[in-house]
């Protein structure tokens, strides 16, 4: 389990992450999720060290990262693939990470399969491995020592949609058997896909989270009568906004409300509804609307 509590990260005026609170638990896939520049890089590196927090903390199985003995034991890292020596071979890497974990050598063999890394692209150099080569390279690295938390920043960037596929099952698997994945992504349909849970953020700040469930479930309804007027004057007097949505209204109230409206006014309905489900995008857009570089209204 991570737990990141009220983090604060500025650097000098400008504020990078802003407060944010969430816990990624064990047995479950967290997708941490957030346009470009919003803060993530910057979280996951407050999680493992490498950037001190202004203010906050972020505890990982009840201790701070700085407190443990032999670190990769416990929580297996991939924040930049790229960032190995670049003149050494993936079977180099993977070997010194045995040695600094005190690890057998035959977990050399065993995560280069797992990864689908063949004998021959082992003995390549790194600055010759396909970015997709390098982020297998990195998976594997962050297995090694069998740690129960992964915590991985966009993993599925430069993988081919098989290697994805791959990555999928293999962090699904990952946290049905206990583990704690917290992965980011900017692959919304990747992340709706993999996550169990999502975290959502935005200009440093957190914008939503919950299950995947809760945050895509269907909000609202749609609702038609030929009295169009006339509802949406008595959906209006009840208090619910409602918006024109093609030949019928769209609310935030829950069928069953604007049902009890249109009957306490007599009004016949066509058609009463859940509104569909708005998907992660659409979530996403939504939510971040006033983040967003492009002005994405949603
Ligand atoms: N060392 C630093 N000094 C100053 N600003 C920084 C530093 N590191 C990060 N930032 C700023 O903090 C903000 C958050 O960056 P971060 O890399 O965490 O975003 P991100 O959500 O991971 O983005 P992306 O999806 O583009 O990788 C950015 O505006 C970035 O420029």
């Amino acid at each position: 389990m991570i737990t990141v509590e009220h983090v604060t990260k500025r650097y000098g005026e400008y504020t990078a992450v802003d407060d944010v609170s969430f816990v990624a638990r064990s047995g479950r896939v967290t997708g941490f999720l957030g346009p470009n520049g919003a803060g993530k890089s910057t979280t996951m590196r407050i999680m493992v060290g490498l950037t001190p927090p202004t203010t906050g903390e972020v505890q990982v199985d009840g201790r701070h990262y700085r407190d443990l003995a032999n670190p990769g034991r416990q929580i297996g890292v991939l924040l930049d693939a790229s960032a190995q020596h670049a003149g050494r071979t993936g079977r180099e890497i993977l070997t010194i990470g045995t040695e600094t974990m005190g690890l057998p050598r035959t977990k050399v063999d065993q995560l280069l399969e797992r990864v689908s890394l063949s004998a021959d692209e082992s003995r390549r150099r790194l600055r010759d491995y396909s970015l997709g080569m390098r982020q297998r390279l990195g998976i594997a690295h962050a297995l090694l020592g069998d740690p129960s938390i992964l915590i991985l920043d966009e993993p599925a960037n430069g993988l081919d949609p098989a290697g994805i596929h791959w990555m999928r099952g293999l962090l699904r698997d990952y946290a049905a058997g206990g583990g704690t994945v917290l992965l980011s992504s900017h692959l919304l349909h990747e992340v709706e896909r993999i996550a169990d849970d999502l975290v959502l953020i935005g200009r440093g700040r957190i914008v939503a989270q919950g299950t995947k469930e809760e945050l895509l479930q269907p909000r609202g309804s749609f609702v038609r009568a030929e009295r169009h007027r006339d509802l949406a004057l008595a959906l209006e007097t009840a208090g619910i906004c409602t918006s024109v949505s093609g030949q019928g209204l769209r609310s935030d109230a829950a069928p069953r409300q604007v049902g009890a409206v249109a009957a306490a006014h007599g009004i016949p309905l066509d058609e009463l509804r859940p509104a569909e489900g708005a998907g992660l995008e659409d979530l996403f857009l939504q939510l971040t609307a006033d983040t967003q570089r492009e002005g994405v209204a949603a």
